[in-house]
C-alpha cells in the first residue's frame, strides 16, 4: 500500500543573512520510515531539522509536515536537539527533564501541574531507555551517554508521530549506540524517525534511506548508497569507517 508523506519540501531555499545554506531542496519522507540525514560539517543538517520544526522559515519554496505548515504540526513532533544546556545551579531531576516533553504534547501548549497520565508516560519513556532507576537523580550528575538517553526519553514523552533526533549518539559507546538504533528501528514500525548522523557506515545498517545534505539535498535508499553517491554528498574530504554488518 502507498504510504502517506509526513514531510514534504518543495523547491526550498534557506539563507542565514546573506549566506545560502540550502538551495532548491525537494524531497519527501514517507510515514513509518527510519531515515538518516547525513553530510559534511556545516552542510545544513541541523538547519533542515529546524525548518521541519518551523523554527526557521524558508526564503523560498514550501514545507509541509503532516499536510500543514510545520509550526502547526509541532505538537506531533518530538525533537532532541544537538546541544542542550542545563544550569548546574538549577538541579532539575531526570524525571522533571522527561516531563518537559509533555509540555507541548497533545492539543497545544499549556501551563499547569503535570497530570498522572503525564507522569505515567514520562516513566514509560524512561523505562524504554532503561533509565527509570535514575528518575530522581539530578540530570547534571549523569554521564554524557545517560544524558543522551534521558533527552531521547524527553522527545518520546511527547508521544510524537515524527521523531527528530540530532546526533543522538555522539556521546555513547558502540554498544549503547547499537541498542539505541535497534530500539529506534522497532519504533519506526509505528512512527517516522529522522536521525542526523555523521556515521553513514553505522546508520546504513538500520535506516531505509539516507538524505545527503550539502547545500543540495539528495535522498537515496540505503541499498543504493555507493562510493560515488558518498563522494557526491561529502565531496572528496571523506574518510569512510567500515562497520561489520549484522548477521
Ligand atoms: N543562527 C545562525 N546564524 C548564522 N549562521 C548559522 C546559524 N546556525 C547555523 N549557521 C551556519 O549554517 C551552516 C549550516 O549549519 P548547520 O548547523 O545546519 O550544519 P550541520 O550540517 O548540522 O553541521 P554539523 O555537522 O557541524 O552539526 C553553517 O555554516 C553554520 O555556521
Amino acid at each position: 500500500m502507498e504510504k502517506n508523506q509526513v514531510v514534504t519540501f518543495q523547491d526550498v531555499s534557506f539563507s542565514y543573512g546573506g549566506m545560502p545554506i540550502l538551495e532548491d531542496v525537494s524531497f519527501s519522507i514517507p510515514e513509518r520510515t527510519f531515515i538518516s540525514i547525513v553530510g559534511p560539517n556545516a552542510g545544513g543538517k541541523t538547519t533542515l531539522l529546524k525548518l521541519m520544526l518551523g523554527l526557521l522559515k524558508p526564503s523560498k519554496g514550501t514545507i509541509e509536515v503532516f499536510g500543514q505548515y510545520p509550526e502547526k504540526a509541532r505538537t506531533r513532533i518530538g525533537y532532541m536537539p544537538q546541544y542542550v544546556q542545563f544550569d548546574p545551579n538549577f538541579p532539575v531531576s531526570v524525571l522533571e527533564v522527561v516531563l518537559m516533553g509533555r509540555l507541548g504534547a497533545g492539543k497545544g501548549m499549556r501551563i499547569g501541574p503535570y497530570s498522572k497520565t503525564d507522569k505515567a508516560i514520562a516513566l514509560e519513556a524512561l523505562q524504554e531507555l532503561e533509565m527509570e532507576k535514575a528518575k530522581n537523580r539530578p540530570f547534571i550528575v549523569l554521564s554524557g551517554g545517560q544524558r543522551q538517553r534521558v533527552l531521547i526519553a524527553r522527545a518520546l514523552a511527547a508521544e510524537p508521530d515524527l521523531l527528530l533526533l540530532d546526533e543522538p549518539t555522539s556521546n555513547v559507546d558502540m554498544a549503547v549506540e547499537t541498542e539505541l538504533f535497534e530500539l529506534l528501528n522497532s519504533m519506526s514500525q509505528t512512527i517516522t524517525i529522522v536521525v542526523v548522523s555523521h556515521d553513514l557506515g553505522f546508520v546504513s545498517q538500520y535506516v531505509e534511506s539516507v538524505v545527503c545534505v550539502n547545500r543540495q539535498v539528495m535522498m537515496h535508499p540505503t541499498t543504493a548508497v555507493t562510493g560515488e553517491v558518498i563522494s557526491e554528498c561529502y565531496g572528496s574530504n571523506i574518510r569512510m569507517v567500515r562497520h561489520n554488518h549484522k548477521g
